[in-house]
């Protein structure tokens, strides 16, 4: 186990109503480390009456939270986030631990994850409503704002404190208590931000954190308990629409943060080193295992082979290896399941014409290592091209014309992020209005900010997170009025 140094912030107990508890039969499941599938904690293995429980304490909490004046929330919010930056080394060496990224990595997911926090400690500040001129002489309308109520938040592995900041700092800004149930495989990070949270001054019951081996019996309490006003998730599709579904029964807000099937496009008149660094970060960061990775990359056939070649060159630079090891770029898939299905797309997309350029394998370190790959000669028969691969691969396919580059990367369900690289202006609105995604990289392959709206159009998701728009997702409208 590493050393996890900061023994305050690495719990092996569930966070509700302000105490740290274990489940009700004090059954447990094992938190395992990725590089050597060690156990690193045990923690809680709860389940429908430890969710519910956890869920009325946040009913209880919401009338003095969201009673709180916008300040005093924007405080206490401000001092999580000044304890997040403090203990930013332990909460990244807490998150490589249980989730694998490069430890460098994981300190700049705790800064990201930070940056929403102190960034809803100032639109708490910021909810206006509105005044709108009377249908009548003897009539007045005013809009307010109001906290919708008790957020349920739902989160995936792959950013284990980021995705969790990003959802519940406006919620929490906007006056609304959370039940968060992060996943099995890396709840530390949540169980840490939690006791920061106590820290800084949170009321109990508005921060909640259920630990579970079992997300299916938690979500479903989490979607039908009518005491839940908002249901925020962060994963898969898959589960997203299952989600969707259990939260119709109560007519339930939904904001759903899902997969992704991101294009990256480089054009004939971009500029290829910055296209292939562009392409490093956004392919490869977090062993490509982020919703936002680039995961098709089109290549002009007149650029085509030179860029497959500056590319490959800059991949096989990538050093693997254990996430706490110095100048580390790609650690460990999560789990053998992860690593199966990457090697299940590579052996495909050989069969199907793809050649290898680089990697294609799984790597000499064992365990759930995959080589950094790419591949030329991609082709749309493949199933990584309408698939997430969530791994280490880039399949490079060649296009013609500036339409079809348009029309095959918009060939999708998923519409969350994209990207390309060129320098004519035209080109660029042309294809930046002519993409079907929430998110649009020109000339970068890092979009994601807290100053931003972050999120999918089509099955990619709805709602908003970050920027301005990002708290509406955790309020309610209401209008008044008045009769003079
Ligand atoms: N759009 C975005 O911002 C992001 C999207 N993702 C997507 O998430 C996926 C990878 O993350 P995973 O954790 O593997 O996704 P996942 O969908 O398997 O799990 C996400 C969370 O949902 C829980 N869950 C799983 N099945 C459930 C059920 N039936 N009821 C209630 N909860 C359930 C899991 O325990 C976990 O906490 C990828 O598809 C990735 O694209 C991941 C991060 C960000
Ligand atoms: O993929 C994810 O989990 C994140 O949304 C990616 S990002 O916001 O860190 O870019």
């Amino acid at each position: 186990m590493q050393d996890l140094n900061n023994p305050k912030l690495f719990k092996q107990q569930a966070f509700i109503d302000g105490q740290w508890v274990g489940a009700n039969d004090n059954k447990t499941f094992s938190v395992r480390n990725p590089f050597d599938e060690s156990v690193i904690a045990e923690l809680p293995d709860m389940g429908k009456a430890e969710t519910q429980k956890a869920i009325e304490a946040a009913h209880d909490a919401f009338p003095a939270w969201k009673d709180k004046t916008a300040a005093e929330r924007s405080a206490i919010l401000r001092k999580w986030f000044d304890l997040q930056m403090e203990y930013v080394d332990d909460l990244g060496k807490i998150l490589t631990t249980e989730q694998g990224k490069p430890l460098e990595e994981a300190k700049g997911e705790i800064r990201y994850g930070a940056s929403f926090v102190e960034w809803f400690a100032e639109e708490a500040k910021r909810i206006y409503g509105d005044v709108i001129p009377g249908h009548a002489a003897d009539k007045r309308i005013v809009v307010i704002k109001q906290p919708i109520g008790v957020v349920g938040a739902i989160t995936p592995w792959n950013f284990p404190n980021a995705m969790i900041t990003r959802k519940i700092a406006p919620a929490l800004a906007a006056g609304c208590p959370v039940v968060v149930k992060p996943s099995k495989d890396t709840p530390l990070s949540a169980l840490a931000l939690a006791e920061l949270a106590e820290q800084a001054g949170f009321p109990k019951g508005v921060f909640n954190v259920i630990t579970s081996s079992n997300s299916k019996v938690i979500g479903e309490e989490i979607t039908t308990n009518p005491l839940v006003k908002k249901v925020s998730f962060t994963g898969s599709t898959e589960v997203g629409k299952i989600l969707m579904k259990q939260a119709s029964g109560t007519v339930k807000k939904v904001s759903l943060e899902l997969g992704g099937n991101a294009p990256f496009i480089v054009f004939d008149d971009a500029d290829l080193d910055a296209a292939v660094e562009g392409a490093i970060a956004s392919k490869y960061r977090n062993a490509g295992q982020t919703c936002v990775c680039a995961n098709r990359l089109y290549a002009q056939e007149g650029i085509y082979d030179q860029f497959v070649e500056k590319l490959a060159e800059a991949v096989r630079n990538l050093k693997v290896g254990n996430g706490m090891e110095k100048k580390v770029n790609i650690g460990p898939l999560i789990n053998q399941d992860a690593l199966d299905k990457v090697e299940d797309f590579v052996d495909d997309a050989k069969q199907k014409g793809a050649k290898v350029i680089t990697g294609g394998n799984k790597h000499k370190l064992g365990g759930t290592f995959y080589e950094p790959t790419v591949l030329s000669e991609a082709n749309e028969k493949m199933k990584l091209t309408h698939e997430e691969i969530f791994g280490p691969v880039a399949p490079v396919y060649r296009f013609k014309t500036d339409e079809e580059a348009i029309k095959v990367a918009n060939d999708t369900p998923f519409g969350l992020a994209s990207y390309f690289y060129g320098r004519d202006i035209s080109r660029i609105w042309n294809v930046a209005e002519g993409l079907e995604y929430g998110m649009v990289g020109i000339n970068t392959g890092m979009i994601s900010t807290a100053v931003a709206p972050f999120g999918g159009i089509k099955e990619s998701g709805m709602g908003r997170e970050g920027s301005k728009y990002g708290i509406e997702d955790y309020i309610v409208i209401k209008y008044l009025c008045f009769g003079i």
